[in-house]
């Protein structure tokens, strides 16, 4: 329940819209319980046959109720259209803003699939939570209370007979069907989450799944999942029409019990005749109100299961939230960085990735981390960028890294990771995805400099940056970085797809630029290691040997070994 009341605290946020829902879906209710009173009782006028005057009055009165009624339904409806639709909209934002804060270490519990299927399904499921949930219920039991005050001048009985038709139609009835619905709830939105994520994986492995033939395979897998769930999807279509209709059933019986008590108390003489067409009319109109009522478990379980579901993803965040922000301006010179005994592995109960990683990269120094495949580099530089949490002390200028706002810190680094995404669009676009205020000559020039004078800022760019080649990407991500006005570099492997000319090229306007600023490269190559501050060399998660490029292969260890390794190899 206390994700259903997140999800009515924000509505009530929306307050005017949610009052008028209310407002309109009573006075409709309550005009067409009188419209058909005024017609019972204009039919047993009629056969006494009154002045016409009478007749002309009651059928103009039945005619602006009409009227009234249209209008209110039509208000209900546009008032409460607009209040589900806002209500999505702040939730997507909502989850949106979370789901930002968490980044990558999101997929570590969820596949994106299923993720999606729970930003975007669960989202669109909770629509019914307004529209099915929370008004109508308080709209039929406002119409009702009217009705039965009204119909209590006439008759005691009838009122206790339309007492029992709401509690049957209202409460009973529902909870019965709620019980049967409930598995097959469930399983629509496991069967929806399976299929989002075997068509997020059939996507993503399009070209694997080609190349190893497995395509026919995992459509064929695919199809099932899809066939699975829209057999779900009828299910429950057939279940839930066989609800209403047996909740009209009922409804329709307690209509003939009316006109059965009616009947004795007008041949017993406690009730004038002219009134009973008019109480059968009021019963048959009433339980319009509660006929919806089977469908309510249906969509209160749906609601509370998909706010359950989202509330699970965005609860991570939570915990994960920064402590404060008060440090947020150490960022905007360059910064130094110390891990003492930091230690962190990638799932509970796994092995290490990192163990006991003390090292200190000072404020503009230039630092290159070496090591076998595997190491842990990668992961280091995630944790400066608050990727994940981690046991030990990282400290950003001597400040705990957990005081900093996770976006603090990735607005002042220019980050270029292995793999970097790149937009559909053009060249340009991709560019100024770092910083709207370069101009197109000042772009010109920084694809000159990274060694990509051939491409126009017209140029497209497709989805993924398919049309460009691996080096390509390395060096639109780099002109990227160096758009961006960061005082900390954070490079993984930025060239390892270019050749010596080109990568020293890179590196020449890269340290350009970065004079001032403390850089981190990790890298397989060892060659240009000579002109940096200090160099780290990992394996298996430890640091094994830090110092300058000389002391380094005075000491003659590891990195003096991968040296002579890689020399072999290029002789
Ligand atoms: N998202 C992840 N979930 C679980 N384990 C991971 C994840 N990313 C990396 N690992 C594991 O952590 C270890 C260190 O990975 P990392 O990418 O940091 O190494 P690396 O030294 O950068 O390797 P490479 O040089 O190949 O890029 C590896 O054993 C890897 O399998």
């Amino acid at each position: 329940m206390s994700e259903l009341t997140h999800i009515v605290k924000n509505m009530i946020q929306d307050k005017k819209d949610v009052v008028l829902s209310v407002l309109f879906g009573f006075l409709a209710g309550i005009t067409a319980v009188g419209l058909f009173a005024a017609n019972g009782y204009l039919i047993s006028q009629a056969a006494l046959e009154p002045p016409m005057y009478v007749l002309i009055a009651m059928v103009a009165v039945v005619k602006i109720g009409s009227f009234i009624r249209a209008l209110s339904r039509y208000a209900e409806r546009y008032y409460s259209h607009r209040a589900t639709f806002t209500m999505l909209s702040d939730l997507r934002v909502y989850f949106y803003d979370k789901l930002e804060r968490i980044g990558t270490s999101l997929f570590q519990t969820y596949r994106s699939g299923d993720l999606l299927s729970r930003v975007v399904g669960d989202v669109e499921s909770l629509q019914n939570f307004f529209l099915r949930v929370l008004y109508p219920p308080i709209v039929m039991v406002l119409v009702f209370l009217s009705t039965i005050v009204f119909v209590s001048f006439y008759s005691l009985q009838v009122v206790i007979c339309l007492l029992v038709g709401l509690i049957l139609t209202a409460i009973i009835m529902p909870a019965w069907f709620a019980q049967k619905q409930k598995k097959v709830s469930s399983r629509i939105l496991e069967e929806r989450s399976q299929l989002s994520t075997d068509v997020a994986e059939w996507f993503y492995g399009f070209r694997e799944l080609t190349i190893h033939q497995k395509l026919e395979e995992k459509e064929q897998h695919l199809v099932a999942s899809s066939n699975r769930y829209i057999k779900e999807q009828e299910q429950a279509g057939i279940q839930s029409i066989f609800h209403q209709s047996m909740n009209m059933a009922v409804s329709l019986l307690v209509s003939w019990a009316v006109l059965a008590i009616g009947a004795l108390l007008v041949a017993g003489g406690e009730l004038d005749g002219l009134f009973l067409a008019m109480l059968i009319m009021i019963s048959f109109i009433v339980f319009e109100q509660s006929v919806p009522m089977a469908l309510f478990p249906i969509h209160y379980d749906e609601s509370e299961r998909a706010a359950k579901r989202l509330y699970s993803v965005v609860d991570q965040t939570e915990q994960k939230r920064p402590l404060s922000t008060q440090h947020n301006q150490c960022l905007y010179a360059s910064p130094s960085i110390d891990f003492k005994k930091v230690s962190f592995a990638f799932l509970k109960d796994q092995r290490s990735t990192l163990t006991d990683v003390t090292v200190s990269f000072p404020a503009g120094s230039k630092t290159a981390i070496v090591g076998p495949s595997g190491s842990g580099k990668s992961t280091l530089l995630n944790l400066i960028l608050k990727q994940f949490d981690a046991e030990g002390e990282i400290l950003i200028d001597g400040v705990p890294i957990s005081q900093f706002e996770q976006e603090i810190i990735w607005e002042k680094v220019n980050v270029v990771l292995q793999e970097s995404h790149f937009f559909y669009g053009t060249v340009r676009d991709n560019l100024l995805l770092s910083d709207q205020n370069w101009t197109d000559e000042d772009l010109k020039q920084l694809l000159v400099d990274v060694q990509l004078p051939y491409l126009n800022l017209d140029d497209p760019v497709l989805e993924k940056g398919q049309n460009l080649s691996g080096g390509e990407k390395q060096r639109l991500a780099m002109a990227r970085a160096i758009a961006k006005s960061g005082n900390l570099w954070l490079l993984d492997e930025p060239t390892s797809s270019l050749d010596s000319w080109t990568e020293q090229r890179l590196y020449e306007r890269l340290f350009t630029q970065a004079r001032n600023d403390t850089v981190i490269i990790v890298s397989h190559r060892l060659a240009g290691l000579e002109k940096m501050d200090q160099i780290i060399v990992m394996d298996q998660g430890k640091v094994i040997e830090v110092g300058s490029f000389s002391k380094l292969m005075k000491e003659k260890g590891y990195f003096y070994k991968l040296k002579q390794i890689e020399k072999s190899v290029l002789q």
